[in-house]
């Protein structure tokens, strides 16, 4: 079938690798224990706070404890969802205030316009939360890129690396899974997306292979026509 529509993934694809692990994560590192002391009774962060103690199994654990373990997590760049919730706050502060401005390969602005305007429907799926997503494109240093994109996709769609995440985000944009292209940097994602059907191409932005999938090293070569 041919491709209607693209979803792709952020960390190492449309983004730098460099930026999230030296940028994005220790300015939440930074600003965590902060952030959560400050708004810990506010009921968005009471939400996240209160789930942090129950994936972690420490039903009882007070706020400083709370913070170890999100601190222990960023470290580990576990995906967990209550983490990827709070980074998102946390971040929202840096990129309102002007600290943050978020990565996106030229090649990939280039690619997503001339897609939007071919009349393609472009979708991210990235394990960091939305509202982390429509910030690293809505701030980014090629500007509001947010126009671009008709939805955005996170771990509340499932694990990236499991084909039913990518069955049900298929649902949802609309189309069979083959008229969707996915995106990615990470062997296991693209065989989950290739295992629920969707068409994949991996971005290997150093060179090196990704077996099983089409790869390339930029936006700039990816021929839409040739899946
Ligand atoms: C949305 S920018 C922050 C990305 C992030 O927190 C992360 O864990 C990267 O996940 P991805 O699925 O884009 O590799
Ligand atoms: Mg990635």
């Amino acid at each position: 079938m041919p491709i209607k529509a693209i979803l792709t993934d952020i960390e190492g694809t449309t983004s730098a690798v460099s930026f999230v692990f030296d940028v994005l994560f220790p300015y939440a590192a930074r600003h965590l224990p902060d952030f959560v002391l400050n708004h810990a009774d506010e009921p968005l962060v009471r939400e996240q706070l209160q789930a942090v103690r129950v994936e972690s199994g420490e039903a009882d654990a007070d706020l400083v404890r709370v913070i170890e373990i999100l601190l222990g997590w960023i470290v580990e760049d576990r995906k967990a969802t209550p983490l990827k919730a709070l980074q998102g706050m946390i971040w929202a502060e840096g990129y309102q205030a002007g600290q943050l401005k978020g990565h996106v390969y030229p090649d990939a602005v280039e690619a997503l316009k001339r897609w939007k305007e071919e009349g393609y429907g472009l979708y991210v799926y990235s394990s960091g939360s939305i509202q982390a997503q429509q910030l690293i494109f809505g701030c980014s240093e090629a500007g509001d890129l947010t126009p671009l994109f008709s939805g955005y996709f996170d771990t509340s769609s499932g694990p990236k690396r499991e084909a039913d995440s990518y069955r049900r985000i298929a649902e949802s944009i609309g189309l069979a899974a083959d008229e969707i292209l996915f995106l990615s940097d990470i062997v296991q994602e693209l065989d989950a997306a290739q295992q629920a059907g969707m068409q994949t191409c991996g971005l290997a932005r150093d060179g090196g292979d990704l077996p099983g999938h089409a790869v390339v090293a930029s936006f700039a070569v990816i021929d839409l026509a040739g899946f």
